[in-house]
């Protein structure tokens, strides 16, 4: 398998849409590729699973079909969702020698994961992130995505570093980080746990990021506590700079996450923090899923208060937060604004204790179990603030007043953590799961015919066994519920932020403490272990400095058990019993937190444009038919506009108590009332016209590729919109509408006859020869004198062309008599 192209993929077209382009990195079971969507010309990620050892002829069908089906779960979600990667179909095609290459279509997204820069930031020995950071940083990916996705009773599987995308350009105001592998992550384990029943567990996972249930189904179903044992963990790692795994090597990773007294706490692992963070990972670890939280969204909330919770004495949090949200709020903040951090000089913002820089350091700092044995605090006891075991200042009092000062960009300060640095190391040793995808050792595949072409999510979510990735219905808790038992947290220790100190924190069960010679548990488990070495294959991803997990390196103490280990009460005795329990301990009283299913989706729409791929698709790709554009509706044919005035309303305007009439408004009046139809006639009418613009301005953002605008995407309610006896025209666009109705006013002006003379003053009084003055400008030409009447005129020339005719006549006569007399005479 070509390091340059693991699947010889480049150059190919899947589907005969996506054009095989680049190699973008190799995870665990993945290849993922760039590539070309051929018809938009777009760039997407294709994602490539190195299942060629789990398919066959008979496992391939099953398998597609439950992967399309998670596909289109994960498809949907991200639509709702815009902290999602947004998936845009899958398909399943066959490599030269006839191995079978699942693979996922996905928007191309320009940044990095959280594994790669963990990675690089470890490669350059740069200062890790703070908790505080990194809650911020990570907090809409899962308060919102996440939970979101448990919500709706889907679950990733698979949370690691790598699960995490951090962007570099906001493809949407707020959105900087999405989350990836929601739900295929678990179907292609569950595909391996099928086929290969036999395979070591570790074999699929990540080692140190496996939740104990997933190495050992014996302690319980999946669910939403497997994310978040997966989330602490990532937690850690950002923490550490370094992958827990390498803490816990020496055993094989399944040994190791199983054993109750060795829970990777946050102080097990050498971090120092306060009791409550420490109280709310030892939950997120424990061992059984029952004593865990129950979902990402409450053990986010839980931590957040947790660091919150020491502002008062170490005002480590950000005063705008503490403000805008002093409750844990049940809805999600997506793109929460970061307020730049406040502290002191002797806190850090992560939840951890700093020591003023340049102080001496007179006493080792203790960790874990030698810190708890070396205290007389305990969880019980009431909190009296963190034990300065330098002795070099007062445990509570901070100095009055200390200036506050915004948080920028932590260096080692920040983190608050020392820890030894491994080297950084290579493809380490033998990986027990590079088996997964070597698919060059795969020649059962061949020859079996590869149903091929993107197989774009199309059949509905099967409710089987074999659908979707759903959460199990939650068991009846036991009569008697188990307890979680938090150890009692030793005093957290200041820890120097500069400079490093000479000293190292002792990973796990480093401590030279004399107590670990004597520890049970360390006895044989010492030396490297093939499982636990490097899972990841040599991926460009880990060139610039391996990977943020699995790496195999130099070999680390195994950790002593802690004092009272957390969980160890009741996880002790328990593995044995295989149900889940959702019961959560008394012991610990868990403050009111919001239920989940107050948990809202921020946004009712999409801001993401949706997939160009159909979801209802099957088969082979089928290009969805694009949400016709606003634009496009324009064009649209909309009415003969110069009909409408001589048509018959249909709905007339609202009934206006009539007035009495008076010319100019009158004729107004009536002009307007034909265009009346166009306008909503009631009340809520106009507010069901108003609604879409809002929400077409609401939704008027870019899409990611910032090609089309969303609002392209996401067409208005339609108004039916009754002109005359027209056919029912639809306008979509209230601008439309606006403007259709000028134009119609406009045409009616047209349309309507030339003002006839007849005023009704005038016509109502025709003898009335006089105006009344008049009161206005436009009222004093409407009244101005008017010229006679033509019939008028016409009479007084008949009277005097009559006259002409008698006098004529009269004339005749009397030159006819005058004749007579004068023949007489
Ligand atoms: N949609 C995407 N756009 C751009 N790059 C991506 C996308 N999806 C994954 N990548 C990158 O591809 C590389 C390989 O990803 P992959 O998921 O195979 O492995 P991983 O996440 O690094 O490790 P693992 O799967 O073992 O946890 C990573 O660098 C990841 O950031």
């Amino acid at each position: 398998m070509s390091s340059l192209d693991p699947f010889r993929m480049i150059g190919k077209t899947l589907a005969g849409h996506f054009l095989v382009q680049s190699l973008v990195g190799e995870g665990r079971s993945s290849v993922v590729y760039k590539g070309l969507h051929i018809g938009p010309k777009k760039a997407v990620a294709l994602k490539c699973y190195k299942l060629g050892a789990w398919l066959d002829g008979g496992t391939a069908e099953t398998f597609l079909r439950r992967f399309r089906e998670e596909s289109k779960a994960s498809s949907q979600i991200s639509k709702e969702q815009p902290f999602f990667v947004r998936s845009i179909g899958s398909g399943m095609t066959t490599s030269d020698e006839g191995v079978y290459i699942p693979y996922s279509v996905l928007e191309w997204l320009d940044g990095r994961s959280l594994g790669r820069e963990l990675a690089e930031r470890r490669a350059r020995a740069e200062s890790t992130r703070p908790l505080t950071e990194l809650l911020m940083r990570l907090e809409p990916a899962v308060k919102v995505a996440l939970a979101h996705a448990h919500k709706q009773k889907i679950l990733h599987g698979d949370i690691t570093p790598g699960s995490f995308f951090l962007l570099d350009k906001e493809p949407a105001p707020g959105v900087s980080i999405k989350l990836l592998d929601l739900g295929t992550a678990k179907v292609v384990r569950d595909l391996a746990r099928e086929v290969a029943p036999k395979a070591a567990p570790q074999a699929l996972f990540s080692p140190g990021h496996a939740a104990p249930e997933q190495l050992d189904p014996k302690l319980g179903e999946w669910g939403p506590w497997t994310d978040v044992y997966g989330l602490a963990v990532v937690l850690l790692e950002a923490m550490l700079g370094r992958p827990v795994a390498e803490s816990v090597q020496g055993k094989d990773a399944a040994s190791i996450v199983l054993d109750p007294k060795k829970r990777p706490t946050p102080r097990n692992l050498g971090i120092s923090v306060f009791d409550p963070v420490e109280r709310v990972f030892a939950k997120a670890v424990a061992l059984l899923p029952a004593e865990r939280w129950p979902n990402a969204f409450e053990f986010w909330s839980e931590l957040e208060d947790a660091v919150r919770a020491e502002e008062p004495t170490r005002r480590v949090l950000p005063t705008k937060m503490e403000e805008d949200e002093p409750e844990a709020s049940t809805e999600p903040r997506p793109g929460l604004a970061r307020p730049p951090y406040t502290t002191s000089d002797d806190t850090s913002p992560n939840g951890l204790l700093i020591e003023p820089a340049g102080l001496p350091r007179s006493v080792p700092p203790q960790v874990g179990p030698l810190a708890a044995a070396s205290s007389s605090t305990s969880s019980t006891a009431p909190k009296a603030g963190p034990t300065d075991v330098t002795g070099l200042k007062p445990p509570v009092a901070p100095p009055p007043a200390p200036p506050f000062r915004p948080m920028v960009a932590p260096p080692v300060v920040g983190m608050g953590v020392q820890v030894p640095k491994a080297p950084v190391a290579g493809a380490a040793g033998a990986s027990n799961v590079t088996n997964v995808g070597n698919v060059a050792n795969v020649t059962g595949a061949a020859g079996v015919q590869a149903s091929a072409g993107l197989s774009h999510v199309a059949n509905p979510p099967s409710s089987g066994s074999g659908g979707l990735f759903k959460i199990p219905p939650p068991t009846p808790p036991p009569a008697t519920p188990k307890k979680v038992q938090t150890p009692p947290p030793p005093p957290p220790v200041r820890v120097s932020s500069a400079p490093p100190l000479p000293q190292p924190v002792p990973t796990i069960g480093e401590s030279p403490s004399p107590a670990r010679a004597s520890s049970p548990d360390m006895a044989g488990v010492r030396g490297s272990s093939p499982d636990l070495s490097g899972a990841r294959a040599s991926s460009p991803d880990h060139m610039a400095g391996g990977g943020a997990s699995g790496r195999a390196s130099q070999p680390h103490a195994i950790p002593r058990p802690m004092a009272k280990p957390a969980g160890a009460g009741g996880a002790a005795s328990a593995p044995a019993s295989p149900t889940t329990i959702r019961s959560f301990p008394a012991a610990a009283p868990k403050p009111s937190r919001p239920d989940l299913s107050a948990l809202k989706p921020v946004a009712s729409q999409p801001l993401i444009a949706p997939s160009p791929l159909s979801p209802s698709g099957s088969g082979s790709a089928s290009v969805r038919p694009k949400p016709e554009p606003v634009e496009v509706r324009r064009d649209t044919p909309t009415m003969p506009l110069e009909a409408v005035p001589d048509t018959p309303r249909v709905s007339p305007p609202p009934a206006s108590p009539p007035t009495p009439p008076s010319p100019p408004p009158a004729l107004e009046t009536t002009r307007a009332a034909h265009a009346a139809p166009i306008a909503p006639a009631t009340p809520a009418a106009q507010a069901a016209q108003a609604e879409p613009a809002d929400e077409l301005d609401a939704n008027a953002t870019t899409s990611p590729d910032g090609v089309r605008p969303v609002r392209e995407m996401v067409p208005p309610p339609k108004t039916n919109v009754a002109v005359g006896n027209l056919p029912t025209v639809i306008v979509d666009d209230p601008e439309q509408r606006k403007e259709l109705a000028a134009r119609q006013r406009e045409t009616v002006r047209i349309a309507m006859p030339p003002p006839t003379p007849a005023v009704p003053w005038e016509a109502t009084n025709p003898n009335s020869q006089s105006a009344p003055a008049p009161s206005s400008a436009g009222e004093s030409e409407a009244l101005a004198p008017r010229p006679r009447p033509v019939r008028k005129r016409r009479g007084l020339w008949v009277v005097a062309l009559l006259s002409f005719i008698i006098v004529f006549l009269l004339g005749a006569v009397f030159i006819a008599l005058w004749h007579y007399s004068t023949d007489l005479t």
